[in-house]
């Protein structure tokens, strides 16, 4: 019998599958990264065709790389981490790969509409509604096998990465529900359910805790583990980690107006979505410290482990943005960086640096592991990775700070007579500078990722059916 069948393996097929495609629509999604910041370079490059003008292939990115990167890089670990820590494998096999290939065809199709021009117009949740009924029958497919397996787990514990783990599918899964809520007019065109005021304030509830949950909370449930086992310490403070876990989903959910400063929200709602960001900044931190403070006493290892690296600047990018973005969270610091590049660097303060970051360290510390190799094949590779992705990151954040202070300054300054003193074309041709240095910066991080497939390839490609069925043995 194969071992495969076998009830004491676990299930490490659908985690392999995700954890290439991780590398895979990395590659892609940041590859349609530095085109779209080439052609804020090179105008050019919209080659004068509705299909590949910035507004089509600009949310083509973002879904790249948050639902097809992100989202395989969050499946592929959550399924890892599950069994590990359950003993046990997945629910059922079936459903695990009606997840994966259900995601894929989301992904597929994603990639077809976009450019096409049919979108919802809903930021990050742009897909069609018979696209959001298929994410819908995924994700709680995906419930299902996640919270099946914690269910049939061997030990009383739950350990605290799958509460970060699962507190995301669940609430995942209720903003995907209720924001995509619309009336459809036909196959590819629908109407929000909601309207005016109401209807940006469920977008931003949805896109804040997509933030939150999507790329924070899973993010922390692979950095809950793979810290410590990088470090082979166990975690600083585990009653810590029960108050991080408590404390964030608790205040997270209700910091979302502060997308919506000086609109037509109540401005009691905007008040508290400023209150509850700056309170964000607390167990955001929390979080951070428990992760760094692990490596008490490993410290040396960053000396030698590119690895831990990838997994300790993670960190440290997370607790940058998230003082970042608290303090752009208050009322007359985000009315000068609202609209502007900081917002951008933002982002990618968060996504490059911890989302992307956190993913690669865990990957390369997984994938030896499910395709039953000893290690990586090369350290130096994933050395010179880190370099890539680090220097990277810098030049973009660096670059829209500036960028982003600038338009600010200038959209600002006024004349005596009260007239803007630069028309919006001369603040455009001041970040042009800006424009190109943070092109340069995601290209960095894109080598670094074509070095990362090479890695995976020279890891992966001697590994027999033996070398697999070995890996996934539970004892
Ligand atoms: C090679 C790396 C990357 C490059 C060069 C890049 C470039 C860009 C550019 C040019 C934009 C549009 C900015 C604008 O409208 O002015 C953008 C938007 C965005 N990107 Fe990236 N990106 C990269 C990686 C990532 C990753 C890994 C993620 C997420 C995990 C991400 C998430 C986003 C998001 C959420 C937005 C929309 C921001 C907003 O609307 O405020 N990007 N990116
Ligand atoms: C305590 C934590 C955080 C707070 C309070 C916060 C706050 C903010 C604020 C105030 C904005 C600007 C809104 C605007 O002017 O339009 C923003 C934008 C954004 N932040 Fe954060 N942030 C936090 C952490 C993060 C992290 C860790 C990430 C990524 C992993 C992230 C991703 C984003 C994205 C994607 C946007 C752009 C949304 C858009 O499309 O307009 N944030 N955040
Ligand atoms: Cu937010």
């Amino acid at each position: 019998m194969s071992t495969a069948t076998t009830p004491t393996a676990y299930n490490y097929k659908v985690v392999r599958q995700f954890a290439v495609m991780t590398v895979v629509w990395g590659i892609v999604g940041m590859a349609m990264g530095v085109f779209i910041a080439s052609q804020l370079v090179w105008p050019e490059l919209n080659f004068g065709l509705p299909w590949t003008t910035f507004g089509r292939l600009r949310p083509l990115h973002t879904n790249a790389v948050i639902f097809a990167f992100g989202g395989c890089a969050l499946f592929a670990t959550s399924y890892y981490v599950v069994q590990r820590t359950s003993q046990a494998r997945l629910v059922s096999d079936g459903l695990a790969a009606f997840t994966f290939w259900g995601w894929q065809a989301v992904i597929v199709l994603a990639a077809v509409t976009l450019p096409m021009g049919l979108t919802s117009s809903k930021e990050y949740a742009e897909l069609e509604w018979p696209i959001d009924i298929l994410i819908a029958v995924v994700w709680v497919s995906y419930a299902l096998v996640f919270f099946g397996t914690i269910m049939k787990r061997k030990m009383k514990h739950i350990y605290v990465g799958n509460w970060f783990f699962g507190g995301f599918i669940i609430t995942v899964a209720v903003l995907h529900i209720v924001n995509s809520m619309a009336i459809p007019v036909s196959l590819t065109k629908s109407y929000s359910l909601y309207a005016g005021a109401t209807d940006a304030m469920v977008q931003w509830w949805y896109g804040h805790n997509a933030v939150g949950f999507f790329l924070t909370a899973g993010f922390l449930g692979m950095m809950y583990y793979f810290v410590p086992k990088q470090a082979e310490r166990p975690i600083y403070s585990y009653r810590l980690s029960i108050v991080h876990f408590w404390a964030l989903i608790a205040i997270y959910i209700w910091a979302g107006p502060h997308h919506l400063h000086y609109t037509a929200l109540p401005d009691w709602a905007q008040s508290l979505g400023m209150v509850m960001s700056l309170i964000l900044l607390a167990p955001s931190w929390g979080g951070m410290i428990n992760g760094m403070m692990t490596l008490s006493g490993a410290w040396h290892k960053l000396r030698t482990d590119p690895i831990l690296r990838f997994l300790v600047v993670a960190l440290a990018f997370y607790g940058m943005s998230t003082f970042e973005g608290p303090m752009m969270a208050i009322k007359t610091v985000n009315a000068l960086s609202h609209y502007t590049d900081w917002t951008i660097g933002h982002v990618h303060a968060g996504a490059l640096g911890w989302v992307a970051m956190i993913s690669i360290g865990s990957l390369y510390h997984l994938i030896p592991k499910v395709f039953g190799r000893e290690a990586m094949y090369s350290t130096a590779l994933i050395n010179t990775h880190f370099w890539l992705a680090t220097i990277g990151t810098v030049l973009y954040i660096v670059s829209m700070w500036v960028n982003g202070i600038t338009q600010g300054l200038m959209w600002r300054a006024v004349n005596v007579d009260g007239t803007p003193t630069y028309s919006f074309v001369e603040a455009l041709e001041a970040s042009h500078y800006g424009f190109i240095v943070r092109a340069i910066g995601g290209a960095f991080f894109l080598i670094g990722m074509l070095l990362m497939a090479y890695n995976v390839w020279r890891t992966v490609r001697h590994s027999k059916a033996a070398n697999l069925e070995a890996a996934a043995q539970t004892a």
